[in-house]
C-alpha cells in the first residue's frame, strides 16, 4: 500500500500540490486527470522523491519515503520507476542497451557505465522486449524507432528495475492514438500480470476510462474526484475542467494535436535518413 498523507508542494506562492491524502491498495491501475497546471506531474515526482514535499508525510509499507537518504533513496527510486512523456533514451544507444540501463540504480554503477552488464540482465531484458513485442528492434539504435515503440522500450527498462510501482507522467501524450492503444494495452497488461501499481497522469479522459480502475481528477492543486470511471458523472469532469471547458473538445484536439506531432516527427525521420 503507498499512501500519502496530507501532501503539500509549494513553488513560491504557486501551491502545486494541496494538502492531498491518498491511499493506493498494491496492484491499481489509476490514472490522474486534471487540466494544465493542475498538479499531476508534481504528484508523481512527489511519489518518486524527485522533488520532496513542503509538508506531510509518504508512506510505502514501512518505508517513510520523505525521510530517505543515499542508497536507500536510490532503492525506492528503482522502486517505483518512472516513465515520462518524452521517453527519455539514449539514441546512439542500441534498445537492448537502453533497456539494461534499467538496472542503473539497483546494480553496481561502475561496470553499468562501461556496458558490460551481466548475462541474467542481457537476458531479462531480451525477455522484456519480447513482452513488449520489441525482441526484433533490440540492436537497433534507439532513434530509429517510432514514438510509440521508444516508449515501449522505455516501460522494458521500467521492468528491469522489478518496480513495486509505474509512475507514468503523459506517456501517451505525444504519440498517435494507435501507437497510444498499444502503450496503454502494455502498461495495462504489465499492471495486470505482473500485479505492478500503475499511477498515470493522462491528458484524454477517454483513455483514463478505457484503462483504467481509479481515475484521480484534481484542480489547483487539490483532488477533486476520486473514483471509478462510471462515477465520473458530467458534473465532475465540469468540476475537473471548468465549466467553460468542454474536456470531448479538448479529447479531440489533443489527439489531432498528436496525429500531426507525430506525422512531423515521422517526416523529420525521414529527412534525417535521407540526409
Ligand atoms: N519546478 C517548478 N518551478 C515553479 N513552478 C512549478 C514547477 N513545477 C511545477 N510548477 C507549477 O506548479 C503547478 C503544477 O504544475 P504541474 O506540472 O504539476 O501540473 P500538471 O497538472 O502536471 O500540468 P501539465 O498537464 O501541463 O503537465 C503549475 O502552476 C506549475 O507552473
Amino acid at each position: 500500500m503507498l499512501e500519502l498523507r496530507n501532501v503539500t508542494k509549494r513553488f513560491g506562492d504557486t501551491l502545486a500540490v494541496n494538502e492531498v491524502s491518498l491511499s493506493f491498495p498494491a496492484g491499481q491501475m489509476v490514472g490522474v486527470v486534471g487540466r494544465s497546471g493542475a498538479g499531476k506531474s508534481t504528484l508523481l515526482r512527489l511519489i518518486n522523491r524527485l522533488a520532496g514535499a513542503d509538508q506531510g508525510r509518504i508512506i510505502f509499507g514501512d518505508l517513510d519515503v520523505g525521510t530517505l537518504q543515499g542508497k536507500a533513496l536510490r532503492a525506492w527510486r528503482a522502486r517505483c520507476a518512472m516513465i515520462f512523456q518524452q521517453f527519455n533514451l539514449v539514441n546512439r544507444l542500441d534498445v537492448l542497451t537502453n533497456v539494461m540501463i534499467g538496472r542503473i540504480g539497483t546494480a553496481a554503477t561502475l561496470p553499468v557505465m562501461f556496458k558490460r552488464f551481466p548475462e541474467a540482465d542481457r537476458v531479462n531484458a531480451a525477455l522484456a522486449l519480447d513482452r513488449l513485442d520489441l525482441l526484433s528492434q533490440a540492436l537497433q539504435r534507439a532513434d530509429t524507432l517510432s514514438g510509440g515503440q521508444q516508449q515501449r522500450v522505455a516501460i522494458a527498462r521500467a521492468l528491469m528495475q522489478k518496480p513495486s510501482v509505474i509512475l507514468a507522467d503523459e506517456p501517451i501524450a505525444s504519440l498517435d492514438p494507435r501507437n497510444a492503444r498499444l502503450v496503454m494495452d502494455a502498461l495495462r497488461a504489465i499492471n495486470r500480470q505482473d500485479k505492478i501499481t500503475v499511477i498515470t497522469n493522462l491528458h484524454t479522459l477517454d483513455a483514463a476510462r478505457a484503462y483504467c480502475d481509479r481515475i484521480i481528477g484534481m484542480a489547483h492543486g487539490r483532488v477533486v474526484f476520486d473514483g471509478t470511471p462510471a462515477q465520473m458523472t458530467r458534473a465532475v469532469t465540469q468540476q475537473i475542467y471548468g465549466d467553460d471547458t468542454d474536456p470531448a473538445v479538448d479529447e479531440n484536439l489533443t489527439s489531432t494535436m498528436a496525429s500531426i506531432g507525430s506525422a512531423i516527427a515521422a517526416d523529420a525521420r525521414q529527412l534525417e535518413a535521407a540526409l
